[in-house]
């Protein structure tokens, strides 16, 4: 297993938020973290990272990442958060770089390795035309795929996404999902991220874990965990769960 949690307790403010949470995403896969809001998400995504105090296992990449520095966590894995602190006045190139920071020796420069790196990974994105405008002049969509751009810049085998097409329009997302589902093919990258549309989720997602109040409610592929049913009980919310042409559920919202 390429992250592998067992029996994970995160206490935030006094308050437990996760509470014996376990979840195994074998190497290449892709597992979507679903739950309603304030259902322990991000802190799952951070926890993994090793940015929390805890209790429990967690191993990425066979690393327990809490023992490790920065840079050799950063050459593991690769994490785009929420709504991460922007430098005001840095270009989209020069913070897509910083992906490559683990890689750049200590008071050296970036090589022109590095900066083809920066510049493919833009390309792939979309975003090759604001390569130089700062990244307080881009909408919130364009500042989401600069986020990723930066984590893949980072060409770790694990990538964590906190919620990575909540500001995208629907042409964004497919292109963000279906570029991360080429490198997971690809590349073999193992991906865990959070996602409120749990369409797309079960779209993409090999195996989805649904969290709710901090604990794992259910667990495994995208049918077995998008039911009416859980979706009644943990979102409140009463929708039809159709199967799609690939066989996937597609959810929408049934009017009272
Ligand atoms: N620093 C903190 N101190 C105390 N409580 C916190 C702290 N950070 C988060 N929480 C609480 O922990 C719970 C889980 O938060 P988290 O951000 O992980 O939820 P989430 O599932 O990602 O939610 P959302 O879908 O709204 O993004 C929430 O009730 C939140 O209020």
């Amino acid at each position: 297993m390429t992250v592998a949690v067992r029996g994970l307790d995160v206490a935030l403010g006094g308050r437990p938020v996760l509470k014996g949470v376990s979840l195994e995403v074998p190497a290449g896969s892709w597992t979507a973290v679903i739950g309603p809001n304030g259902a322990g998400k991000s802190t799952l995504l951070r926890a993994v990272l090793g940015l929390l105090p805890c209790a429990g296992e967690i191993a990425v990449a066979g690393a327990d990442l809490s023992a490790l520095k920065p840079r050799q966590r950063a050459r593991l894995v690769a994490y785009a958060p929420q709504s991460p602190n922007l430098p005001v006045g840095m270009t989209v190139f020069d913070y897509t770089l910083l992906g490559r920071s683990p890689y750049i020796p200590h008071l050296g420069r970036e090589s022109a390795r590095d900066r083809t790196i920066a510049g493919e990974v833009l390309d792939r994105l979309d975003l090759t035309g604001l390569a130089d405008r700062p990244l307080d002049h881009l909408s919130g969509g364009e500042r989401q795929r600069v986020v990723l751009a930066r984590a893949l810049a980072q060409q770790t085998s694990v990538l964590l996404l906190d919620e990575p097409t909540t500001a995208l329009d629907i042409g964004h997302q497919q292109q963000v999902m279906e570029l991360i589902d080429q490198l997971r093919l690809s590349d073999g990258l193992t991906v865990v991220t959070t996602i409120h549309d749990l369409t797309l989720a079960g779209q993409y997602a090999d195996d989805l874990v649904l969290l709710s109040g901090g604990r794992v409610a259910a667990a495994g592929a995208p049918g077995e965990v998008l039911t009416r049913a859980a979706i009644q009980e943990h979102f409140d919310a009463r929708v039809h769960v159709l199967p799609g042409p690939d066989g996937r559920p597609l959810l929408s919202l049934e009017r009272p």
